[in-house]
This record gives C-alpha cells, structure tokens and sequence, in this order.
C-alpha cells in the first residue's frame, strides 16, 4: 500500500461556544477523490481553512509527503502543494483572464508567457478558457475555471474544493468532472466537500463524514445511497417535503411587460416580463445564473425602479416604490447572496433580525428601537429553523454558510409575507435543512402567501412549483404547470442558455 499524501491526527479547533473540530482524523491517498460531507455547521470549512494555512488548529497534527506541516498562512500551504478553489471566487471583473491568474501567482511570469502556460494546462486538462477575455463576461463555469487553472500552475499534490458544482450547468459539472479525473491519474488527490450526494457517488472514492465537529465514520460513497449518507451526516432519519392540496386565491403579484435595464455593466437587463403569481401557490423560476434573477430580484423588491405599472401588488402599482414602503405591504424578498446582501457580515444575529423585520415585527417604536423584541425574534428563528449558533448576539459572518442561509430564509419566512421572492433558498444547505426550507416554503404557501421560487436546482423547482418557468437573457419563457414536465420539455424552455444541457431533474 502505497505511503498516505496527507494525514491528520487529533485535528481540534474551537470557537467561542462551539467545537468547530473535534479530535479529527484521517488520510488522504494519491490520486483519490476524498470526500468530505457533514450537515452545515459539522465543521468541513474550518478543517479545510487549517489544512490551507488560514486557520490554526488548536492541537492536532498534520503530516504531508512523509514531513510534519503546519502551514501558518495559505502562501505557505501553496508552496507545500496544497491548492484551494473557493466557493466564492476572488476575480476582478474588469481585468481579463491573465491578468487574475497573474494577481493570485507568488512570482507571475511576464503576461504573454503566461497567457502561453493558461492556454496548455487549458487545453492539456480541457478547460476552455481565453486568457485575453474579460473576466466580467464569463459565465460562473468560467469563472470557476480561471480559479482551477491557477491552481493547476502552481503543480499542486493535493487540491481543496469547497462546492464546486453549486454554480454549474450539469454540462459543466461533466466537464468539471472530466478534469479532476485526469488529474487524479496523474497522482493529484483531491479533497472534496459538496451537499450534493449523488454527484459524490459517482465522483468520490472514499467518504470521510463529520457529525458536530467529530469524524463520525468513513464510506464508499459507490457503495452507498445518498439517503444513507445523508443519515449517516445527521445520525437520524429525516422527513421529506410534503405538499398539500391548496385552494389558489387572489392573484397577489403581477408583472406586465416589466422592462429593466441592469444597473451593473455585466448584468442581464430584463426584457418584457410578464407573469402572475396567485395567493396560495408557488411558482418556480429556472435557468442557468446570470439570465437575469438577480436583476429580477432586485425589481422586485424595490432596490431597483420600473414603470409604476410594471409590478402590482394586490392590483395596485408598485414599481416605483422602494424596498421599505414592499416590505410594510408584505412583499418580502430573500437575495442570494448571503454574506453582504442577505446578511450583514459583522451585525449580530439580533441586528441582522432588526434589518428586514423593523417593519411588520413592529421592532421599532416612536423611533426607538426595541432590542429585547428583537432578540426575542432572532431567538425565534434561530428555533424554528435549527439554525445551529451559541446564540443572537453571534456576527453572521461566524455562522456556518448553510446555517446562515437558514437564518436569512427563516427571518422572511417568519414575517408571515403576503408575497415572498426568494433566490436559490437552499443553496449550501445539507439535505435535512434544505428539505426543512422547501417544507417551509410549502406550508406558507398553504396558509395563503404567494411564493416566487428562483433556483438553479431543477429538482428543487418540481419538488415545490405549482407553475415553471425559465430565465433566458433576460427574458421569461412561457409559464406551464409543473407537474408532467419532461426533461427535454424544460430544456427547452431553458432556451440552451450558454449552450447548456440538462442533464437531470
Ligand atoms: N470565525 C468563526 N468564529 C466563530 N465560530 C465559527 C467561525 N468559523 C466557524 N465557526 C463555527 O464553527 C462551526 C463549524 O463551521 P464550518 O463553517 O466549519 O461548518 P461547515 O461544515 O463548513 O458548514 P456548511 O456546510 O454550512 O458550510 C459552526 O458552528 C460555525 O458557526
């Protein structure tokens, strides 16, 4: 048997109120897909940042190739051969592809050698990529590919990937795919941490599962359902999401002919939206990110203005009001960026509760605030949505991303809207929570909310949508009953935007 790449031993790291890592241990072969999974909080981000070198372990220790590692910042871990690809990418929009590889190298080469060296490990691993293009103008998929690429130049023997796959096509999930297993042909180990446990099954050799910070057992993912997985992650059974038969009401939110010119200079402007969304059901919104949710968000909850007429609210116009007069109505919205748009990074909890619920939680009198009812809602959320945190006053940016994410969907869900907008709720979300979410989702529907659901995740959008549409640059397909839809159907709906394939529902 062939000498471990990495090894770990008694791995602990502690925060304020938790164990982020509990007495971990493991090892990491050449060339093997190991995978990390865990239910959002168990601690696969923090024992991921103490192999890169951006966070110290407690106790605990490291051997990589045979020699001790304790790396004290990522330069260090890099040039030991440990490569990391982020789930939020670090790119400059307005500078081309080279120049960001350039921006994240030790010692770059001059930039038209460099464009030379991008353009064969792009070819030599088939990851099409231009180094001359405008970062601002790729699709997610490409973006992801400058970051691997830059990795891939710096020859590393153990490479890091923290979701992967959560803003790609299934098309570019394949080609994703095709890459890391030519790289671990080569020898290269790759540590993998994903909530997506059929994309484990048929990329992971092994399984290593953490359970509240402690490794609580290993499997072959091959060998193993995703629901016996996603019990071993959270040590019980769990319910899927059950749908009701509902009576449709008032149509509660209208689009006409919504016209939308995207503030950002590599958005998607909106382009002749008209839909309609009843009291009491849940339309689905699909398409590849990038054709225009955002902005559609954005339009809907009153960050960004249109005609008057554009959007109506229970029949009166509301385009041109702004996200503070929507809420009080009871329009509410959840964005998809957690961490700075959703949540404010360094408030607290109970701060971040204030932030969209001052108004119909009544947190504010006479233009005081009232915090012992803010904290109050906070603590509520934080139980109804088993958002695992020591408590209201911890900083959102200390939350685990899928328990941030629960907060963020449970703090608008909580507020009983008239109408709730919501962009890719259970993205980052482990399969008991993301089930949790949808369930939440269903039953506010059935007490009479109509809910607009955008998301990238099909299985998600059949699972709770009365009706489906898609997103294509900016414009909206046709909109039809969801149940019965065919995979090719929905394809075609999705226009092939960028090309893509879908591969699944
Ligand atoms: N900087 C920090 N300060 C305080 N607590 C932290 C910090 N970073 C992580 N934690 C806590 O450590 C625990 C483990 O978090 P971690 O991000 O490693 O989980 P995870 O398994 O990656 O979760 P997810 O799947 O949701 O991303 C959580 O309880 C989290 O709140």
């Amino acid at each position: 048997m062939t000498s471990p790449l990495l090894s770990l031993s008694g791995l602990t790291k502690a925060y304020p109120g938790v164990v982020a890592n509990d007495n971990v241990s493991f090892e990491v072969q050449p060339g093997e897909v190991h995978a990390l999974l865990g239910e959002n909080g168990a601690g696969k981000s923090t024992l991921v940042k103490m192999i890169y070198g951006l966070v110290r372990p407690d106790s605990g220790q490291m051997v990589l190739h045979g020699e001790a590692f304790a790396p004290t910042e990522p330069s260090a871990a890099r040039a030991a051969g440990v490569a990391m690809v982020f789930q939020h990418f670090s790119l400059f929009d307005a500078l081309n592809v080279a120049e960001n590889v350039a921006l994240g190298m030790e010692n770059p080469p001059p930039m038209g050698d460099l464009a030379t060296r991008i353009r064969e490990v792009s070819t030599t691993y088939g990851l099409p990529l231009d180094p001359a293009r405008t970062v601002g103008e790729l699709s997610a998929g490409e973006r992801q590919r400058v970051e691997i690429i830059r990795c891939l130049l710096q020859d590393p023997r153990l490479l890091i990937m923290d979701e992967p796959t959560s803003v790609l096509t299934p098309q570019e999930v394949d080609i994703l795919f095709e890459t890391l297993r030519k790289l671990t042909s080569e020898g290269v180990a790759i540590l993998y941490i994903s909530h997506k446990l059929e994309e484990i099954r048929t990329l992971c050799d092994h399984a290593t599962i953490l359970r509240l910070g402690k490794n609580v057992g290993t499997c072959i993912p091959r060998d193993t359902s995703a629901r016996d997985m996603a019990e071993l992650m959270v040590g019980s059974a769990f319910a899927a999401p059950e749908r009701a038969g509902r009576d449709l009401g008032e149509v509660a939110l209208e689009l006409k002919d919504l016209t939308a010119v995207s503030s950002s200079a590599f958005g998607t402007s909106l382009k002749g939206i008209t839909l309609s969304v009843r009291q009491g059901e849940i339309l689905g919104l699909g398409g590849v990110a990038g054709n225009g949710q955002d902005e559609l968000l954005a339009v809907l909850s009153g960050e960004m203005r249109s005609n008057a007429d554009a959007v109506q609210f229970m029949g009166q116009p509301i385009g041109r009001l702004g996200p503070g007069p929507r809420r009080k109505m009871g329009l509410l919205t959840a964005p998809e960026e957690r961490l700075g748009h959703a949540a404010a990074p360094d408030m607290s909890l109970t701060e971040n509760a204030l932030l969209t619920g001052a108004e119909r939680e009544q947190l504010m009198q006479r233009g005081f605030l009232r915090w012992s009812a803010a904290e109050a809602f906070a603590r509520r959320i934080i139980e109804a949505f088993d958002v695992r945190t020591p408590g209201p006053d911890v900083a959102a940016r200390a939350l685990s991303g899928g328990n941030l994410q629960k907060f963020v969907i449970g703090r608008e869900v909580m507020q009983r809207p008239e109408v709730l907008v919501v962009n890719q709720p259970t993205w980052g979300v482990d399969a008991a929570a993301a089930a949790a979410i949808r369930q939440a989702l269903l039953d506010l529907a059935a007490n009479g909310t109509a809910v607009i659901c955008i998301s990238q995740d099909l299985d998600e959008l059949m699972e709770i949508s009365d009706r489906f549409g898609a997103l294509n640059e900016g414009r909206l397909s046709e909109i039809r009953p969801a149940q019965g839809l065919s995979v090719d159907e929905i394809g075609l709906m999705m226009g092939g935007a960028h090309g893509m394939e879908v591969a699944h529902v």
